[in-house]
């Protein structure tokens, strides 16, 4: 059986887990390292998992996934360097850190020790995840694909080459936030228009439910169903005429890459050498 070691027990790694075990793993196949320890505590209690240090969670894993933030990568390599890797089985790290090339792990791992970055998004909490897959330069066909399976509990997964990641963190990584902040706007507006919160709350989570479901299963794309949407002269023709005179495209585009822009950027480590990636 596949053992699970996740490093960083915050939103993503909190998301992991429930997706995993609400999937069919088994609470004893998954064990944290979590640095703070009212928070391991309440994750581990929570799911009932074990939690541990660093170098004990990852010696007994198969894959460990690094869910930590960018800039605290570096300590964890150090503290996993101090770990026996690579002994009778072979292991795969996965990194979920935005930015952080595959190649940051490297230097203080063991030699060719597979590394597959994954952008993942926070909607693995009810394994409705988009997983996007980069290889690192020593994670072979078979490395992905395990990576793949696992996900493949907790949501879609789809592959990239390592080039192409910080796109992908703009586009799905960062992207629930851009619809979260559409729903909170719509709410916000109904409840202007004098409806309660709570049925404005119910009118637009539906509404994101079922447009989400036909972006899914319709053959139709995006732009045919709008169109479908949007009779001659009617409100709805009328609302995207105002969100078009201010400029709502012009700024997703540039929203999107601000996100990939500080996607790159948060892949110079806090030293500023800049690495290969
Ligand atoms: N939140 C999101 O929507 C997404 C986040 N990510 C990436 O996932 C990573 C984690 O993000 P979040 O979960 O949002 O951050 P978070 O701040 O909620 O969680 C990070 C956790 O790591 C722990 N940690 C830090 N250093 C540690 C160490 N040395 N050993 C053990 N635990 C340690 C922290 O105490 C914290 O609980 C980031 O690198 C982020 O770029 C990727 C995709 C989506
Ligand atoms: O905001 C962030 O940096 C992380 C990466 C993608 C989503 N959350």
């Amino acid at each position: 059986m596949t053992r699970i070691a996740v490093i960083g027990g915050g939103r993503i790694g909190e998301a992991l887990i429930a997706g995993l075990i609400e999937g069919g793993l088994p609470t004893g196949s998954v064990v944290l390292a979590e640095k703070h320890p009212a928070r391991a505590e309440a994750v581990a209690t929570q799911f009932g998992i074990r939690a541990t240090s660093v170098v004990d969670a990852v010696e007994g894993a198969d894959v460990i996934v690094v869910a930590v933030k960018p800039d605290d990568v570096d300590s964890v390599v150090t503290q996993m360097s101090k770990a026996e890797l690579n002994g009778e089985r072979e292991q795969i790290v996965v990194s979920m850190a935005a930015g952080v090339p595959a190649s940051r792990y490297e230097p203080k791992l063991p030699a060719g020790i597979p590394i597959v970055r994954v952008m993942p998004n926070t909607p693995m909490l009810v394994g409705e995840a988009m997983s996007v897959l980069a290889p690192g330069r020593h994670a072979r066909s078979e490395h992905i694909e395990a990576v793949r399976k696992l996900l493949g509990t907790v949501g879609r997964t789809a592959v990239v080459a390592e080039d192409k990641i910080d796109a992908v963190t703009a586009v799905s990584g960062s992207g629930p936030a851009y619809f979260f902040l559409m729903a909170e706007a719509m709410v916000d507006a109904a409840v202007g228009l004098g409806l309660t919160r709570e049925t404005a709350t119910t009118l637009v989570t539906q509404t994101m439910v079922g447009s989400a479901a036909m972006l899914d299963r319709s053959d139709e794309s995006a732009t045919e169903l709008r169109a479908g949407v949007t009779s001659p002269g009617g409100t709805t023709a009328a609302a995207l005429a105002e969100l078009e005179r201010r400029g709502f495209r012009a700024a997703v585009l540039d929203a999107v890459e601000a996100a990939k822009a500080r996607s790159v950027a948060l892949g110079i480590p806090p030293d500023g050498t800049p690495l290969l990636g």
